[in-house]
């Protein structure tokens, strides 16, 4: 199964409301039947283990190919677990929640800190998801703008998340979740300011990406990669001006999936 990388319009972590925006770098997941269980990531095992004791699936063999640099800020664990998920419900004639329970399962392996719904539903949907992850809860699910999205795509994040400390600025994010829900472009653009003055991360990329005219830029999830949006033709200037600070990738907003 094919899910999707995304691009945050809320952060979840101060309030628990979240929503993603899903762009086009995927993640491809095929499973396997296998004789012997092998070891794997903590996710890919957590979700094999709840499906072999809750379903008595058998062993598997996993390939997950991914254009998604882990712990990037770019939805990796929420597209991984969610294709997963998703492949294993296909092949054993499972009904389940996809994205509900790559959120639960996603806490259960520790990567994650609210769940992420609002990455698993809009990786799994398309789509820009707007969720409230404290109750496994999927508000909505809009089709996007159509937008370019310019990314520096970062992995390996490394810096220490204080959740307590997010959560001081509740409100300000309940109100930017409210104002996403009408507009979505404004909503990522005070959403991602906001998260690297936060988190500490250095402005200076995203300064430059607004003012080659990006409709908005930010920090995406909690980091460390850049994202700007623009009009589809219009990513040139970005472009130009971000490749001076490493390998940018140009990708479009999805829709909406069905997955029936
Ligand atoms: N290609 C992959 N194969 C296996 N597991 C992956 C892959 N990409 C991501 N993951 C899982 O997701 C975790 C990273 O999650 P997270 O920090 O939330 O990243 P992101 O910010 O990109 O969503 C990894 O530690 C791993 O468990
Ligand atoms: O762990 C979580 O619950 C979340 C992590 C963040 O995303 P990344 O994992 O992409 O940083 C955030 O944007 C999302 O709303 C919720």
């Amino acid at each position: 199964m094919q899910t999707y990388a995304g691009i945050s319009v809320v952060n979840a972590l101060p309030s628990w409301y979240g929503s993603s925006m899903a762009v086009n770098l995927t993640v491809s997941v095929s499973i396997k039947e296998a004789e012997k269980c092998k070891k794997n990531d903590i996710l890919i095992d957590t979700i094999l283990n709840f499906f072999h004791e809750k379903y008595g699936i058998p062993c598997l063999d996993i390939n997950v190919e991914s254009q998604i640099p882990e712990k990037s800020g770019l939805k990796s664990s929420s597209a991984v677990s969610t294709a997963l998920i998703g492949e294993i419900s296909k092949k054993f004639g499972i009904e389940i929640d996809v994205p509900k329970y790559s959120a639960i399962l996603s806490l259960k392996a520790g990567v994650s800190y609210t769940g992420a719904l609002d990455d698993a539903t809009s990786s799994y949907y398309g789509g820009v998801s707007f969720t409230y992850n404290k109750e496994f809860k999927i508000i909505d699910i809009k089709d996007p703008p159509e937008l370019s999205a310019i990314i520096l795509p970062r992995g390996g994040r490394n810096i220490k998340i204080d959740l307590q400390y997010l959560k001081k600025y509740r409100l300000i994010f309940e109100e930017i979740f409210r104002v996403s829900r009408q507009n979505i472009v404004l909503g990522m653009k005070l959403n991602g300011i906001l998260v690297a003055n936060i988190l500490g991360y250095d402005i200076n990329e995203i300064e430059v990406a607004l003012k080659k005219g990006a409709l908005a830029a930010g920090i995406t999830g909690n980091g460390p990669s850049i994202f700007a949006v623009t009009k589809i033709g219009e990513e040139g200037p970005i472009v130009d001006a971000l490749s001076k600070f490493g390998n940018v990738i140009v990708t479009r907003s999805v829709g909406y999936v069905s997955r029936d």
